[in-house]
């Protein structure tokens, strides 16, 4: 389980995230969508503890260890020196140990999922060699192999064709029936409603976080649009937020 409590996360006091609360249960299958700048991408690292809240805190009953996070494209660093194997075998930290061996078992795995998202015959290929669609589908190996409870996909479809996208949508449907809690940064309100039955739709505060279908609706999409267009990123920074002080985010 994820609870947000009144989060407000701020970039030099302009908040991004303006007093949030809700909750993703164990086991859900929650969209998350907004239009640009919404704060969505700032949500999934606060889960992740990679920011430090204004106000309010995240609180995730999942190990650190067994929670995956996929970050969108343009954060990743290609220039990083590494083959494919290698940048999926990563996924096996929390299995391997910083300093244990890989298995023979753990080995396979790492094979299997290079399979199953259609990468076979790259494996020694560098990462910066990839395409952008291609890259996308290591990422996706490497989750698969990490075995995790908590799954947070930031865009994963974003340099996807669509017969990639269908076979990847897969995959999280299996998460989703293997009961793992899967949320996922997403801009296509179609596949929204097609495949994730929770959402979340953000404009930097809480628009509606419940069941798709209430949630999507006309009003609430146009609602998000109208407090998009009302943002000011030149603002005067805001002096009523809380300074940070204390850690927030409690993983346990
Ligand atoms: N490192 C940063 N420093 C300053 N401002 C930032 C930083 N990261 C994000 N922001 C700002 O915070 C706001 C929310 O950004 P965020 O990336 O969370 O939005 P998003 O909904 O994921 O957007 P998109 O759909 O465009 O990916 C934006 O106005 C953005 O410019």
């Amino acid at each position: 389980m994820v609870t947000v409590e009144n989060l407000t996360v701020s970039y030099r006091q302009h908040p991004a995230l303006h007093h949030i609360s809700g909750r993703f249960v164990d086991g859900s299958l929650t969209a998350v969508i907004g239009p640009n700048g919404s704060g969505k991408s700032t949500l999934l690292k606060s889960i992740m503890g990679l920011l430090r809240p204004a106000g309010g805190r995240v609180q995730v009953n999942t190990p650190r260890a067994r929670i995956a996070y996929m970050p969108q494209l343009t954060e990743i660093d290609r220039t990083f020196p590494m083959s494919v194997q290698d940048c999926v075998q990563l996924g096996c930290w929390a299995a391997s140990g910083a300093w244990g061996g890989v298995t023979p078992a753990l080995r396979q795995r790492v094979a299997n999922a290079i399979t199953e998202v259609g990468l076979t015959g790259f494996e020694q290929r560098s990462v910066g060699s990839l395409s952008s669609g291609q890259l996308q589908r290591v990422l996706f190996a490497r989750l698969m192999v990490q075995d995790a409870d908590l799954i947070l996909l930031d865009e994963p479809f974003n340099a996807m064709d669509s017969r990639t996208t269908d076979a990847l949508l897969a995959l999280v449907h299996r998460w989703h029936t293997e009961g793992r809690t899967v949320v996922a940064v997403l801009h296509d309100d179609e596949q929204v409603r097609a495949h994730f039955d929770q959402t979340l739709l953000l404009a930097r505060e809480l628009v509606a976080w419940g069941d798709t279908h209430t949630v999507l609706t006309g009003p609430n999409l146009q609602r998000a649009r109208a407090l998009a267009e009302a943002w000011d990123d030149h603002a005067d920074i805001c002096h009523t937020d809380e300074l940070p002080s204390l850690p927030k985010r409690e993983a346990v």
